[in-house]
């Protein structure tokens, strides 16, 4: 089955007075409930193409479809609509909310889909104790490490139970030892909850845990290697 499929996309960003080629031609599929790799050396474009699979951004050129829709098919308040339902967001930077606890971050995305108090309170708590933070459900941002942090990003793109998560580089702000835990984690959390979960990274902790890795050097697809052993 497959999750996500993309056709001919191509994104070109403007700078000044010339076009700035950023993807060309990118076709693929992503496999359902697996752990999929966007890997290539910084600039190849893995957040261009994050931020297209996701509906950030949307293509110049090609289609992008989630589970058989067609995000092009989509104005712009049904995507963000699909977005909230269906897919989780974790970012290198965690994007946290500052001014909320760990509790009100999490439980953000489920006021946006309207989740009833004593249902959202339940969930959160769910999913504190899911990544280990039960007890830091009070504290800010700034009063959690870096890997805390990531934990709380986790669990508030988990929140709404979403399809397909999108992480962008989760580890890149976390020592060695701090990421692979958050990769173990983000791979246990994949497998209970059967979802689709997609990464961009150079890390090779990350790409090691990967079942399915797609390489991408400026602005195309290298290879596509698939852990069950076909090489496309
Ligand atoms: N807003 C923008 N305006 C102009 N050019 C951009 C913009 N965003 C990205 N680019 C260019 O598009 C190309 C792909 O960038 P992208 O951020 O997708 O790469 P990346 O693989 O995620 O890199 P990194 O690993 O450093 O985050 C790069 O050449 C970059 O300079």
């Amino acid at each position: 089955m497959q999750a996500v499929v993309l056709d001919g996309v191509g994104k070109q960003y403007r700078l000044g007075q010339v076009d700035v080629p950023a993807l060309t031609d990118i076709g693929f599929e992503i496999r359902a409930q697996r752990f999929t790799v966007l890997s290539g050396p910084s600039g190849s474009g893995k957040t261009t193409l994050l931020n297209l699979i996701g509906g950030i951004d949307r293509p110049d050129s090609g289609r992008v479809l989630i589970d058989g829709q067609d995000l092009d098919a989509l104005d712009d308040d049904a995507l963000s609509d699909f977005r909230a339902r269906r897919i989780g967001f974790i970012f290198q930077n965690f994007n946290l909310l500052p001014v909320l606890t760990a509790f009100e971050n999490v439980e953000y995305p489920l006021l946006l889909a309207r989740v009833p108090a004593a249902a959202r309170r339940e969930r959160v708590r769910e999913l504190l104790d899911a990544v280990g933070l039960a007890d830091k459900a009070g504290n800010l941002p700034n009063q959690l490490s870096g890997g805390q942090r990531q934990r709380v990003a986790i669990a508030r793109a988990l929140a709404a139970r979403p399809t397909l998560v999108l992480a962008d580089e989760p580890t890149a702000n976390l020592d060695s030892h701090t990421g692979e835990a958050i990769i173990a984690l983000m791979r246990r959390i994949q497998r209970e909850q059967q979802a689709t979960f997609v990464f961009s990274s150079h890390d090779p902790a990350v790409l090691a845990e990967a079942d399915d890795a797609v390489h991408i050097r400026d602005g195309a697809i290298t290879a596509i290697e698939r852990r069950d052993g076909v090489m496309a």
